[in-house]
């Protein structure tokens, strides 16, 4: 454990987290983290009480030389937003402990999923990378924004696993897809300027930025997108498709196929603005985002230290 980067640990975790296997998952993380004594120099273990805890949490922790989450991206998303009100000099590093029902920060940063032993054997064999953030009127986001249908189809979600908890992941959005995409839809009337073009006037049934790859516990919806090549990466609707193509346009997207189809565009960059006309589904990091007016979309590249394995 000579060269483990961890330091000094604050380890964050939400107990409700993967259908409430984030307790177990920090009762195991205090083992370990008890065991293995060279790992850390000194650890302390917090749950959050609530939503929202995780950000309060993170922001007072200048004092430690790594802060790791024990969660899904909802809590990563929380920590995130909370380390970035620390000065960039005394903010400490940031690693997760992937215990969530779609993980998709975790494949971005290629962390095993809900393996809390395998996640914590690679943060101390892990090695500290500057990676970028986005950012959405105010708030940073780690993976995803994304407005329209796919938004709903996130947010669908999370209201349907508070009900029923034997499906998750890429099954849940698969199955929520289906549902929302079946019912048909004239998209949302958008205008988006890209980097200070001149606005393109759209309707929108996908409209995602991206940091990774991915959303939904999988899909791949940006291919192209890297957390390390300082951009954001955009995925939108040039045309609005029939239901069967767009079905089969989401069918293809779990392996980012989708990105063939000449109505489909992706595109990096560096900022945009967004406005809808009407209210629009929002989602950030699996999260509902308040309809605005207006959003202001950014990158912020090299913005966070994270432990990549
Ligand atoms: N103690 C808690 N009790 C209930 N909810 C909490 C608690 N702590 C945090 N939360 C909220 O739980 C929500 C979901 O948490 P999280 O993302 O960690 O897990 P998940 O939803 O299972 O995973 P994923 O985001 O990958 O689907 C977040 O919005 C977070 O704010």
């Amino acid at each position: 454990m000579a060269h483990s980067p961890l330091g000094r640990t604050l380890v964050i975790a939400n107990p409700a987290a993967h259908s409430g296997k984030g307790a177990t998952g920090a009762e195991f993380a205090r083992h370990f983290l008890t065991s293995y004594a060279s790992a850390t120099k000194g650890y302390e273990i917090r749950l959050t009480a609530s939503m929202g805890d995780a950000v309060n949490i993170a922001a007072s922790a200048a004092s430690f030389d790594s802060v790791l989450a024990l969660g899904g991206d909802g809590v990563i998303h929380e920590i995130a937003n909370g380390l970035m009100k620390i000065a960039p000099d005394r903010r400490p590093a940031l690693g997760i402990i992937p215990m969530g029902s779609g993980n998709d920060y975790a494949r971005t940063l290629g962390m095993k999923p809900n393996n809390v032993e395998g996640a914590l054997a690679q943060l101390v064999r892990g090695h500290i990378m500057p990676v970028e953030l986005g950012l959405v009127n105010g708030e940073y986001f780690i993976e995803t924004l994304s407005f329209g249908l796919d938004a709903a189809i996130a947010l669908d979600t999370t209201t349907r696993r508070a009900h029923d908890t034997s499906q998750e992941g890429e099954a849940l959005f698969f199955t929520s897809g289906l549902r929302i995409l079946s019912a048909g839809s004239k998209g949302y009337a958008c205008s988006v300027s890209f980097d200070g073009e001149k606005p393109l006037e759209l309707r929108e049934l996908i409209l995602a930025f991206q940091v990774g790859p991915t959303y939904g516990g999988g899909f791949k919806i940006c291919p192209d997108a890297s957390p390390i090549d300082g951009k954001l990466t955009a995925c939108y609707n040039s045309k609005i498709p029939s239901i069967p193509r767009l079905l089969t346009l989401f069918l293809l997207a779990k392996k980012g196929r989708h990105v063939n189809s000449n109505i489909i565009k992706q595109r990096h960059l560096d900022r945009a603005v967004v406005t809808f006309s009407e209210p629009v589904p929002v989602q950030v990091d699996g999260e509902e985002l308040p309809y605005a007016d207006k959003y202001e979309v950014h990158v912020l590249p090299k913005a966070l230290r994270v432990i990549m394995p």
